[in-house]
């Protein structure tokens, strides 16, 4: 299986870049029309009950999901395979979660994103997440596209 995040060079980023020794290391598959991902939370990764996910992890997880689609979908745009020629690069400029149910820590949480709208530096990508078919929250995250020099100090 191919995962957008693998296809990315230079990626430090908390939530999916796989060379980040402490991030999360998401995996997400783009067919062109959607993206999936699934992600199995840890103990740890629990809210003030041991028994659902902390509702900051599902920020993270949609965010970097939904961005790794925006950044997914702009190469398709272009014609071009993922990470191929001159690098896209897109930031998360805002997002808006509605937590639904409270979500079970067993999992596995299982993330669903296509894009609303597709323009030339702004996308809006709605993401669901859901364990066991329920549906436990949903998100519309506008990505902004920038410079690859975006987080050069
Ligand atoms: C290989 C790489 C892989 C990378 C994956 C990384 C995933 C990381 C996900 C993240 O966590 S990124 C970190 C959190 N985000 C940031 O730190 C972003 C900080 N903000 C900025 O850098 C700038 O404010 C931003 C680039 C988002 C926008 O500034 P600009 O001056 O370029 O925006 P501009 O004013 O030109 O507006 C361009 C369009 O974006 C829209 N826009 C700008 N800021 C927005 C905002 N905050 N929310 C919603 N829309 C926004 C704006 O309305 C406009 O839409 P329209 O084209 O429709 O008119």
């Amino acid at each position: 299986m191919t995962f957008i995040q693998d296809q990315l060079a230079d990626n430090h980023c908390f939530g999916c870049s796989p060379d980040n020794p402490h991030g999360h290391h998401i995996k997400s598959t783009w067919d062109g029309e959607r993206s999936i991902c699934h992600f199995s939370p840890k103990p740890w990764h629990c809210a003030g009950s041991p028994h659902y996910v902390y509702g900051g992890l599902i920020a993270s997880l949609i965010d970097c999901h939904s961005v790794c689609t925006a950044i997914a979908e702009a190469y398709q745009r272009e014609g071009r395979a993922i990470g191929e020629g001159e690098t896209i690069f897109y930031v998360t400029g805002s997002l808006n979660i509605s937590y639904l149910k409270a979500t079970p820590i067993a999992g596995p949480l299982v993330l669903e994103a296509r894009l609303s709208e597709a323009g030339r530096r702004k996308s809006v990508v709605l993401c669901t997440l859901s364990v066991n078919g329920e549906l436990c929250a949903k998100a519309e995250l506008v990505a902004i596209r920038v410079p690859a020099s975006w987080g050069e100090a």
